[in-house]
């Protein structure tokens, strides 16, 4: 049975709709990334899940049960950009989220205590949150969104905006909390979505273009990929290549040219010939397997 049934979720602002027709599940235990690039609808329906917004057309359900009942005890969530009282220990403001979930204050301090230290700032309970690091914010947002115990933990880019060592911590961390409840977290960046997740939604102007585990998409995806480099990068060769009849997609990054092609061996023909007419300075040229960051450009670029 599935933790959260997703059936033709619409969201439109000012009749603009952000958010189309989407349909999903979600297992109990699993750890789902919403992936998608800047304004793809990401927020908007994680918002839409944890019940901050309405949709215009659609229905979720939390274990069969319909989004009309109070979902506090179901869900926690960390905002992309969330707002903390500075003046505050970390303990005071756990303390206060547990009481807005119906904790009594006896309950939410135990609580907040214990769940301080399971994310890793347990010395810093006594401490201002105005001191603390962005690792230790984002951290501290974690353990806010696990007070009422949920099932479904939703995190809106949960380290989009970190260092590289605050970054590892919280990814670490995710990678701790799979093991307590389902969790759905959005980024638009491909590693984090790899490292961590069990299963992938791939948004792209409001459409869920894509579902499944790494390797369902990768396998279902998996076309000839082609690496070409020159040691000169020559004028126009990106239009040039996406000419020829069997590319499917070309990215030029300095000298290194990645080609999807629908057909390897047509391509190669076709790229040695066109090579050879124009005489380019082709050094490396290499036949590899396509990335999820290969599918998320093509999907991406259309
Ligand atoms: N309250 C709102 N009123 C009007 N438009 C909105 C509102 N909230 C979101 N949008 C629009 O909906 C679209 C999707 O926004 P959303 O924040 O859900 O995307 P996102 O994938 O989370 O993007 P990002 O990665 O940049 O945070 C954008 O075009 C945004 O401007």
């Amino acid at each position: 049975m599935s933790l959260i049934a997703v059936n033709g979720l619409s969201k439109a602002f000012d009749g603009k709709q952000v958010v189309k027709d989407l349909t999903f599940q979600l297992e109990p235990g699993k750890c789902v990334a919403l992936l998608g690039p800047n304004g793809a609808g990401k927020t908007t329906t994680l918002r839409l899940l944890a019940g901050f917004t309405r949709p215009t057309e659609g229905n979720i359900t939390f274990d069969e049960q319909s989004l009309s009942t109070d979902i506090r005890n179901y869900v926690g969530y960390l905002p992309q950009f969330p707002v903390f009282h500075n003046w505050m220990t970390g303990m005071e403001f756990l303390i206060y989220v547990g009481q807005l979930s119906y904790l009594s204050k006896s309950e939410a301090t135990e609580r907040a205590s214990q769940l301080m230290d399971r994310v890793g700032i347990g010395d810093a309970k006594k401490q201002r949150i105005g001191k603390y690091s962005g690792g230790m914010r984002q951290r501290l947002g974690i353990a806010q969104a696990l007070m009422n115990k949920p099932k479904l933990i939703m995190l809106d880019e949960p380290v989009s905006a970190l260092d590289p060592i605050g970054r590892r911590e919280v990814l670490n961390l995710m990678n701790e909390l799979k093991k307590d409840a389902t969790i759905l977290f959005s980024t638009h960046i491909l590693n984090d979505a790899e490292e961590v997740s069990d299963e992938l939604l791939l948004l792209h102007r409001g459409e869920l273009v894509e579902q499944g585990s790494l390797d369902q998409l990768n396998n279902l995806h998996q076309t000839g990929k082609i690496e070409l480099t020159f040691s000169d990068n020559p004028d126009s060769l990106k239009e040039d290549l996406e000419k020829l009849s069997t590319v499917e997609h070309v990215d030029v990054h300095n000298r290194s040219v990645n080609i999807i092609t629908s057909d390897e061996d047509a391509t190669r023909k076709e790229l040695l010939q066109y090579v050879t007419a124009k005489d380019l300075p082709l050094t490396k040229y290499e036949v590899a397997k396509t990335t999820l960051e290969d599918l998320f450009m093509k999907v991406v670029s259309k």
